[in-house]
């Protein structure tokens, strides 16, 4: 039994369309509170965040969209994670476009310093969001929070303070990219993040690919926190996101991910992210961010092997 923090964070200013406002309230449409309860956790709702006032922020990247609004979130989600890290629960942020992950993955980051543990991200993902704003070429800040939480230069001020802790990109493994713009790439793989593309899974498996990085964090007894982007599906199956790349993760490669990670005990806080309900088809994307999640959290065919395999 896990004690399960639902935090709603309706922010869609980072994304290039609207719409993922409505996120949080399709997940609870969708039954996702009902759902972990009935795995038997006690879950808690603590409704939606919200943004603060920042007033105008300086920076000579006027190409960067509503940046006051995404620093507004950045610093409440920042203290929103700070504060659930230190408590004996595992926050789920519904988002909300990928932009939150500035202030989720930032506060949990500085959590684990002060409590002098390595902190770990899953990024799952069709995009690596590892642009900084001198080398996106949207100007969409969900389209960054990787390079922010990693300290890359040349970001305003979106936290009101400096970063109390930077994530190692070494520690960042990255799965589904079959999207990566030119200057974006370059940064990824310079910084040493374990970036797997779309082939290496059509190669090798999930499987493959997520076992070693869940050893390491076991051995480093590190904290894991794990960012899901509805776009990391195939968007046959998963529609209701704004940013569809071709090519994505099965309805099997993602739950065995989500099984894979319960099995390993060592995930502590979670984002859903980038769901878009106004380009959903009846809830069917939402939905299917349900049943992944409750997979995540436990839910399975047979109890248990009846042979070793
Ligand atoms: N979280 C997302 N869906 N990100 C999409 C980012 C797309 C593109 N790389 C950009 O910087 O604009
Ligand atoms: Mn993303
Ligand atoms: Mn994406």
């Amino acid at each position: 039994m896990t004690n399960i923090h639902l935090l709603g964070v309706p922010l869609e200013e980072g994304a290039g369309r609207r719409g993922c406002i409505m996120g949080p309230d399709a997940y609870r449409t969708a039954g996702l509170a009902e759902e972990l309860a009935a795995l038997g956790h006690n879950v808690t709702d603590l409704g939606d965040a919200q943004r603060v006032d920042t007033g105008p922020i300086e920076t000579e990247h006027n190409h960067l969209k509503f940046l006051p609004e995404v620093a507004g979130w950045t610093r409440s989600l920042h203290d929103h994670a700070f504060a659930l890290a230190g408590a004996d629960t595992l926050p789920i942020y519904l988002g909300g476009d990928h932009a939150l992950a500035l202030g989720t993955v930032t506060g949990h980051v500085a959590a684990a310093a002060q409590m002098g543990r390595p902190q770990y991200v899953l990024w799952l993902d069709a995009h690596s969001d590892f642009n900084t704003p001198a080398s996106s070429p949207s100007g969409n800040i969900h389209g960054m929070p990787m390079a922010f939480a990693c300290g890359l230069d040349g970001f305003p001020d979106l936290l009101g303070k400096p970063l109390p802790a930077v994530l190692d990109p070494q520690k960042l493994c990255m799965m589904g990219l079959r999207s990566v713009d030119r200057e974006e790439r370059e940064l990824l793989q310079s910084s040493g993040v374990q970036a797997h593309d779309m082939r290496a899974i059509d190669e090798h498996g999930v499987a493959r690919i997520l076992r070693p990085f869940l050893d390491e964090v076991s051995q480093a007894n590190g904290l894991l926190h794990v960012s899901l982007d509805v776009d990391f599906i195939e968007p046959e199956i998963a529609p209701a996101v704004g940013t569809t790349v071709p090519g994505g993760a099965t309805f099997r490669e993602a739950h065995l991910i989500m099984e894979m990670l319960h099995d390993s005990g060592l995930v502590t806080s979670l984002d859903l992210v980038e769901l878009n309900p106004f380009l959903d088809e009846r809830g069917r994307t939402a939905r299917l961010m349900v049943d992944l999640t409750a997979s995540l959290f436990g839910r399975r065919v047979l109890d248990r092997f009846t042979t070793s395999y």
